[in-house]
């Protein structure tokens, strides 16, 4: 199976780095504009084959789309990064014209290809390569809520000093700061619900903590995180190329799902070789489902701003 990855910085580069020592694919190919850039990326990631142990063919290429030909699947990760101080939403004006050029370079040579988008503002970009290419909603999917879930399991663990993989929970909504919906009640250690162990107020400041976690990583790296979301796309990348059907939070187009329509936000989608085989109907209370719908009229704001693009 081959997978495209376009920007080798350091989202697209470190996804590069886990499907290849995880043997998730057979063949990855890197692209970048930065000349030679994308070429160093997979030749040093390459030189790891003989001691992390992989098969994995990697290669890159600076703007040669035809070396991306007969792709699976095609992560997006070109654009520009926030630096502290900065929203995702912010990067809308750059990223926008980047990933659309991209999508449409992809699909010529991969025209079969399931796209994974993951530059920011995630949520729109998603909706805007789906819009852009007219793909079926089941080959475009957005990535965050992989990342973000990771994120609550970890803040998670560290509130109830247990370890991560012990714990289960999901975040749904906006890949924003502000709109980010972490599932505290339904989360659970070993099944049991957290709030057997974690007073309101220690959950609330987990999901405080998990919808700031990208601002935290930014403020203390200078720019955005990398391994984390690296590693979450590959798990995403995954599910898709080894026909797992995991549940994962991913962001997708919404037609009456969730009480939304003509919109792409996290929710817990089945994904398989098929891309999204099956979005997942989590019956929310009524606390959750006002904060899904405030989330859906953020992203829907900022999507307004692509009259330019699309
Ligand atoms: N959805 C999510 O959960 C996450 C999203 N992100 C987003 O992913 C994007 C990438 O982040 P980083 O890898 O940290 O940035 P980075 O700056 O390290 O890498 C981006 C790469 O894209 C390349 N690029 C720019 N325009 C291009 C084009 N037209 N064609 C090919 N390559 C091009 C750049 O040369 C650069 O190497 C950002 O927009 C960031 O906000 C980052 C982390 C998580
Ligand atoms: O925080 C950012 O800008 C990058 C991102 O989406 C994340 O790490 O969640």
């Amino acid at each position: 199976m081959k997978v495209t990855i376009v920007g080798a910085g350091n989202v697209g580069a470190t996804c590069a780095d886990v499907i290849s020592y995880r043997g998730i694919a057979s063949e990855v190919v890197l692209v970048d504009i930065k000349e030679g850039f994308a070429e160093g990326k997979a030749m040093d990631i390459m030189q790891c084959a003989t001691t992390t142990v992989f098969n994995t063919q990697l290669s890159g290429t600076t703007g040669d789309y035809t070396k991306t030909a007969g792709s699976d699947v095609v992560v997006i990760t070109s654009g520009i990064p926030r630096k502290p101080g900065m929203t995702r939403e912010e990067l809308i004006g750059i990223n926008a014209g980047i990933v659309k050029s991209v999508a449409d370079n992809v699909l010529t040579h991969s025209p079969n290809a399931i796209i994974v988008v993951v530059s920011n503002p995630m949520d729109t970009m998603t909706y805007l390569t789906l819009k852009a290419t007219g793909l079926p909603k089941n080959r475009v999917i957005g990535m965050g809520g992989a990342l973000d879930s990771s994120r609550f399991k970890y803040y998670l663990s560290k509130a109830l000093d247990k370890p991560a993989n012990d714990v289960q929970g999901m975040v749904i909504g906006g890949h924003g700061d502000t709109t980010m919906i972490p599932l505290t009640r339904l989360a659970s250690y070993n099944g049991v619900p957290v709030s057997n162990f974690l007073s309101q107020a220690e959950l609330d400041k987990v999901a405080a903590d998990t919808m700031v976690g990208g601002a935290t990583l930014t403020g203390l790296l200078g720019t955005s995180a990398w391994y984390a979301p690296g590693a979450s796309v590959a798990y995403l990348v995954d599910s898709i190329l080894n026909d797992q059907k995991r549940m994962i939070p991913c962001s997708v187009f919404l037609e009456g799902e969730y009480g939304q329509e003509d919109i792409c936000m996290g929710v817990p989608c089945i994904i398989g070789k098929n891309g999204v085989e099956k979005i997942v109907d989590v019956q929310l209370n009524d606390a959750e489902k006002a904060l899904f719908a405030k989330s859906a009229d953020a992203v829907r704001n900022m999507n307004a701003d692509l009259k330019s693009v699309l």
